[in-house]
């Protein structure tokens, strides 16, 4: 079910019409429906209720401490990839005993803090991060927790900038390296080896390069038993897309479903860290329309959302949906470029948009609940957007809209 539909010609989130929401807290402004939050999280959970698991989501795909206190109170697990998203999943009420962090440069003190804090495991990308873990560990004085992610080298099929798991990207040991690393990490007095890990990319559309990712680890753990390292849990990382065009993803069940069949006999915890299939289509992006022009013949509707706030277009040339909050009756559609007000050519939120617009009109882009937020920036000094979670006929304001005084608040000038 859709949280977000219209009803009497206007759109609504969950039970609040999207144009009340940008009267109270203007635009643009992201808007997340807790009700879709929640049915994407116990997608996962349900899916797998029968089988040892835990739904780590990414934080990265949107780290709002709304959106991640909707999921603690769920009993969701966390996936990291810096200390400054730990910090927001404690803050939330996150248990640290369910967090995984991931990532390819952990510094020390983010070890330290981690280990301090109790995490569930840390997914190491490299050996020297296993030696680094070591030492840090060794300091301490306790044992580290560990997976290594493994790069299984398998083609996601997906865009280039996003996909993870191929031997030329920067993820992940060699699979064919990982049996030696294993072996070097059982070694290490500080280090406690506990899963394999492997994320191959994200927005992926078909089960296969999953199935086969999984193919590879499984003959991964079961070489490791024979050395007698014996491995606790399997963690598939995220990455199953979301429907943005008309896309047809695996669904969570058929994607447990599928995973489960593979695992045979073996005792294992299931991990997964899914990031966009929970938020993206949990969150919309609230513009309006400031002015429409035509420059020989081409006509762009210029929007106050722009690439600071939403900068999938401009980095991968992502498609979202966009619609008007009260679509119009009263004239013909127009296929118009929505640009924003940034001095880039590349500032554009949709292209050629067949709509029935005038200045004032609102608009929503859809999907916008992964990637959106968390990607915005301060480019051309604008304010980092509003957040606003609807819950029933309830809105919380989750996250101000920026201030003038907060953005410069940490600089300074020079000294006379
Ligand atoms: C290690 C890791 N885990 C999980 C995710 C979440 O991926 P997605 O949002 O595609 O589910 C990512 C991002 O691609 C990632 O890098
Ligand atoms: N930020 C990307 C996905 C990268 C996933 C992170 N590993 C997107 O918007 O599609």
């Amino acid at each position: 079910m859709d949280h977000f539909t219209y009803r009497d010609g206007e759109l609504f989130a969950e039970q609040v019409a999207a144009s009340e929401i940008a009267a109270q807290f203007d635009t643009p402004c992201y808007v997340y429906s807790r009700a879709t939050l929640e049915r994407h999280y116990k997608a996962y959970d349900e899916a797998l209720a029968n089988h040892p698991h835990l739904i780590c989501y990414a934080v990265k795909a949107n780290s709002n401490l709304g959106v991640l206190n909707v999921l603690a109170r769920l009993g969701a697990g966390f996936d990291i990839v810096s200390i400054g998203e730990l910090e927001r999943v404690l803050a939330a009420g996150g248990e640290p005993s369910r967090i995984i962090f991931s990532g390819v440069g952990k510094q020390a003190h983010e070890m330290r803090r981690a280990l301090e804090v109790g995490i569930h495991c840390f997914n190491i990308e490299s050996e020297a991060e296993l030696e680094r873990l070591q030492q840090v560990a060794a300091e301490m004085g306790v044992r580290a927790p560990i997976s290594l992610r493994v790069n299984p080298d398998v083609d996601a099929h997906t865009h280039p900038y996003i996909s993870t798991g191929l031997k030329e990207n920067k993820f992940g040991i060699d699979f064919k390296v990982a049996p030696r690393v294993y072996r070097h990490a059982a070694t290490l007095a500080n280090i406690e080896i506990c899963g394999v890990d492997c994320h191959i990319g994200s927005q992926l559309t078909e089960l296969d390069p999953f199935l086969d990712a999984l193919d590879r680890l499984l003959a991964l753990i079961d070489e490791l038993k024979q050395d007698g390292i014996q491995i606790k849990h399997l963690d598939l990382g995220g990455g199953l897309g979301v429907s943005y065009q008309g896309e047809q993803p695996p669904q969570p069940a058929d994607y447990a479903s599928a995973v489960l069949a593979r695992l045979g006999q073996r005792d294992l915890q299931l991990i997964l860290e899914p990031g966009r299939s929970i938020a993206a289509n949990a969150g919309i992006l609230l513009t309006r329309v400031e002015y429409l022009k035509e420059n020989s013949g081409k006509h762009f509707a210029i929007v106050d959302a722009a690439m600071n706030d939403l900068i999938r277009p401009a980095l991968y040339r992502a498609w979202q949906e966009i619609i008007a909050v009260k679509p119009r009756s009263d004239g013909e559609p127009r296929s118009y470029d929505l640009v924003g007000p940034i001095c880039e050519t590349g500032d554009f939120i949709g292209k050629e948009r067949e709509l029935v617009l005038s200045p004032g009109d609102l608009l929503a882009v859809r999907s916008a609940g992964a990637y959106g937020f968390t990607m915005s920036s301060n480019y051309n000094s604008r304010n980092r957007a509003a957040e606003v979670m609807v819950d029933g006929d309830q809105l919380h304001l989750v996250r101000h809209r920026e201030t003038f005084a907060q953005q410069i608040a940490n600089e300074s000038l020079l000294p006379d």
